[in-house]
């Protein structure tokens, strides 16, 4: 197989490769395996319960792996913490936006910037010119350079979606893993985020679970569908959706 062939190099950004959890004997993850060129979109599907969630909590080491290997741009992840993990260039975004509805647009990308300063230190700190430069040119990528001094409450659901996407791009990360981002957009605000991902997509690797299909055939390259903790089919758009075993656990239904 191709795949195997190449994971024997490092031409990959990420490899994971017989990775398994149990829960108390249930494999949620079971000997998954599937590899991310750099600079590409791929997107995980498949029903609830497939494990694609867990996926992305192995990776960013929020839960640990029963065996298997996460190497990203050749280091092992599965033997880091969380922080080491967010250190070595992975940034995960969660469903829900957790940005600090109190400061405003600029405060809220000013503080993710990465200088290693708690909350406070972050916001006692004097605004140089790199911080100011960094700040506007993320909130030009996720549009919202005319927000950037309003509260962040004042911002729609989408656009909070985008700002804690520019929370993470402001530290740069080589991956990005984003769970679900345009559930409860609108469709002009979908249209958008998949405009921005091809933007992100010129520098960094995404990795996104999604279940809007036509979001979906907007922004991946590939595809991997996940069933029962395993991966059930893999390629373009178009192969996975004309997978009989893919539209029999899940587009059928
Ligand atoms: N910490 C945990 N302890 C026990 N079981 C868990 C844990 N985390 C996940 N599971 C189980 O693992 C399975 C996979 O869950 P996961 O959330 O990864 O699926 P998913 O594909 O993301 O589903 P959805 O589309 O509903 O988000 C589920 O049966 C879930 O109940």
């Amino acid at each position: 197989m191709m795949n195997a062939a190449r994971s024997k190099t490092s031409d990959f950004l990420l490899a994971v490769e017989g990775l398994t959890v149990s829960f108390d004997g249930f494999k949620a993850v079971d000997d998954l395996s599937f590899y991310l060129d750099p600079k590409e979109i791929r997107v995980i599907i498949g029903p609830n319960g497939a494990g694609k969630t867990t996926v992305l909590d192995l990776i960013c080491g929020k839960t640990k792996a029963t065996s298997g290997s996460i190497k990203f741009a050749g280091k092992e992840l599965t033997r880091l913490k969380e922080h080491q993990i967010v250190h070595s260039g992975v940034g995960r975004k969660f469903q829900t936006p957790s940005v600090f509805e109190d400061l405003t647009v600029f405060e809220n990308l000013e503080l993710s910037f990465p200088r290693g300063h708690s909350v406070g230190g972050a916001l006692a700190f004097k605004r140089d010119p790199e911080v100011i430069e960094a700040v506007e040119e993320v909130a030009a990528t996720i549009f919202l350079t005319d927000a950037l001094n309003e509260p962040a409450a004042s911002l729609s659901h989408g656009q909070k979606q985008w700002l804690e996407i520019g929370m993470l791009l402001i530290q740069k990360p080589d991956l990005l893993m984003l769970d679900e981002p345009v559930a409860g957009m609108s469709v002009a605000e979908r249209k958008k985020t998949a405009e921005l991902l091809k933007v992100i997509t010129k520098d960094h690797t995404v990795l996104v679970i999604e279940h809007d299909m036509q979001f979906v055939g907007d922004i991946a390259d590939r595809v991997t569908v996940m069933h029962q903790g395993k991966v059930l089919s893999e390629g373009s758009i178009e192969h996975v959706k004309s997978d009989p075993k893919v539209i029999e656990v899940y587009l059928g239904h």
